[in-house]
């Protein structure tokens, strides 16, 4: 696991964006795993200004989300559909059939997820997975305690996830219970992770991150085991981290 430090929100967005742009020249029909929340939404900004000022070209990328919530219509401005859409899809040549989230919106969730789980395999699995990271630890909406084994699945959200994400709904009773994410076996399948986090409310996880060893407490924790992780965090992020630990540009 490497770990970067960057000044702020902006320079993250930055050095995130340029990961995604490298592999898109390289490989011009990657598979790309993205993530959604505050976080990823300033790489999606360069993406689409790089879009438009080097016609980098995503015609033959596809991509797969992590996460959607359960239950929500697609329309609903709380989707992560909505989101993707808002954010980036409509704003470079990304073909239509080549973006791909969960279903999600009415039942049969279970038979949705196992789906998903399938597609991803027929992709050939995620070249590179943009994620972020909750403040429980939670990657994807994979809480703590969730097996590492985990395939994509209907979750329940955590309380404090619920909470942490009301700011996106009118009313905090309207974050929805549940959700299908790709699962924790899933994620680590991917051939390589960036994994975000910026502001001030994410260091004492990454304080607990850097620290832990490999728990199912901490879902992030298994990224460990990945060979190639590059977690890129702010300074605020790191602020706990580097106050009881020095440095972490390693
Ligand atoms: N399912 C998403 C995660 O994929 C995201 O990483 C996390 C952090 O969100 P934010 O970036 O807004 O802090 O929130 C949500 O729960």
């Amino acid at each position: 696991m490497r770990w970067i430090e960057v000044d702020n929100y902006e320079q993250m967005s930055e050095q995130a964006a340029a990961v995604v742009i490298n592999l898109v020249k390289e490989k011009p029909e990657a598979v790309i795993g993205l993530a959604t929340g505050g976080t990823p939404a300033g790489t999606y900004k360069r993406l689409i200004d790089d879009y438009k000022q080097n016609t980098t070209s995503y015609e033959n990328i596809k991509t797969v989300n992590l996460d959607e919530y359960v239950g929500l219509e697609k329309e609903s401005d709380q989707s992560y559909t909505y989101y993707m859409d808002k954010h980036l899809f409509d704003h470079i040549n990304l073909k239509r059939e080549n973006i791909h989230l969960p279903k999600a919106e009415t039942p049969p969730y279970e038979q949705d997820a196992k789906d998903y789980e399938q597609l991803i395999e027929d992709l050939g699995g995620v070249d590179l997975q943009v994620l972020g990271i909750g403040e429980n630890g939670h990657i994807g909406f994979n809480e703590p305690g969730t097996p590492f084994s985990s395939k994509t699945g209907v979750v329940e959200l955590d309380p404090s996830t619920r909470e942490a994400n009301a700011r996106y709904f009118e009313n905090k009773d309207d974050v929805p219970t549940h959700a299908i994410s790709m699962g924790i076996s899933t994620i680590m399948k991917s051939r390589k992770i960036i994994l975000l986090a910026s502001g001030a409310k994410k260091a004492p996880i990454l304080y607990n991150l850097f620290k832990t060893d490999v728990t199912e407490d901490i879902p992030a924790s298994i990224l460990k085991e990945h060979p190639d992780v590059t977690i890129i965090a702010d300074s605020e992020a790191l602020a706990l981290l580097k106050e009881k630990e020095g440095s972490v540009n390693r």
